[in-house]
């Protein structure tokens, strides 16, 4: 079969990858739940990856942070200790009561004063003695991100971080990634399903299906027949500037390359 997924990469980044995937499988009961996964996260990057429900997403981020074994393909991490993740889930127990400060530490101890400042950069330094069962989903999710924040991280994941989150809050929370990005220097990786405000906040989107279908700069990726099959409509109201195509394919099941990709696109076919 052939694997050439799409790429829109307009240069080449020369920077030595902080996480690179090549090739990279992973099976989970009896079945290959993701392919062919090959990607590098650059320092300073925003990279989102999406795709819908059930495409592997979270198993790409757990492969990337090694908390799933690799059944076959390879990943390098060269500063693997300064990876600093925001879970898609964190369940905790109600009954016992928790304040943010200890929610923030419980992973990596730290004196108040660096906790005070994570959480600050994150927008929710009023809340470090308030019990983390009262936050907001948007709260939450920004003491995740101090909590994350404390490793001081070369690379920040993000599963799904808008759970939980109203419009405009998404908004605000992108806003704050990207000036986590600007202040620190530090690479971003997400997922999230929100194409919108992904496409509008992210250097480089990564479109998974099992495989990867397509990648590169939002404009050009939004402009893939691939993309476009998999996201339907959605993608479609996403289209920065006329274009036509005249064929249909499959999501990730393309026979041939298109023959009209935009200028420097490739598509990843499966
Ligand atoms: N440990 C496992 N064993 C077997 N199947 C698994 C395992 N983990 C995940 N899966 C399956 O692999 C597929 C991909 O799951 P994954 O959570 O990576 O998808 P996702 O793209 O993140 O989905 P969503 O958008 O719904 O969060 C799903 O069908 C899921 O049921």
């Amino acid at each position: 079969m052939n694997s050439e997924p799409a790429s829109v990469s307009p240069t080449p980044n020369p920077a030595r990858p902080l996480v690179a995937l090549h090739g990279v499988g992973v099976q989970g009961g009896g079945r290959w739940l993701v392919r062919e996964i090959s990607l590098a996260v650059h320092p300073g990057e925003i990279v989102t990856l999406i795709g819908p429900n059930g495409a592997g997403k979270t198993t790409v981020v757990k492969a990337l942070l090694g908390l799933v074994p690799v059944s076959e393909g390879r990943i390098d991490r060269p500063q693997a200790s300064r990876i600093g993740y925001v879970p898609q889930r964190l369940t905790l127990d109600p009954v016992i009561p928790l304040s943010v400060a200890r929610l923030v530490s419980a992973t990596r101890r730290a004196p108040r004063a660096r906790i005070q400042a994570a959480l600050d950069e994150a927008g929710v330094g009023a809340l470090i003695d308030a019990p983390v069962r009262i936050l907001s989903g948007g709260e939450f999710q920004r003491v995740l991100l101090a909590r994350a924040l404390l490793r001081d991280p070369a690379l920040l994941v993000l599963d799904e971080p808008m759970q939980g989150v109203d419009f405009a809050g998404e908004t605000a929370l992108y806003d704050l990634l990207a000036r986590v990005r600007t202040t620190r220097g530090c690479a971003i990786f997400m997922v999230s399903h929100d194409l919108h405000v992904v496409m509008a906040a992210t250097d480089r989107v990564i479109c998974l299906n099992g495989r990867i279908c397509c990648s590169g700069s939002p404009r050009a990726v939004a402009e893939l027949p691939t993309f476009q099959a998999l996201f339907g409509a959605r993608a479609a109201s996403l289209a920065l500037y006329p274009h036509s195509h005249h064929k249909e394919p499959s999501a990730c099941d393309l026979p041939s390359p298109p023959a009209d990709l935009p200028e420097g696109a490739r598509s990843h076919h499966g």
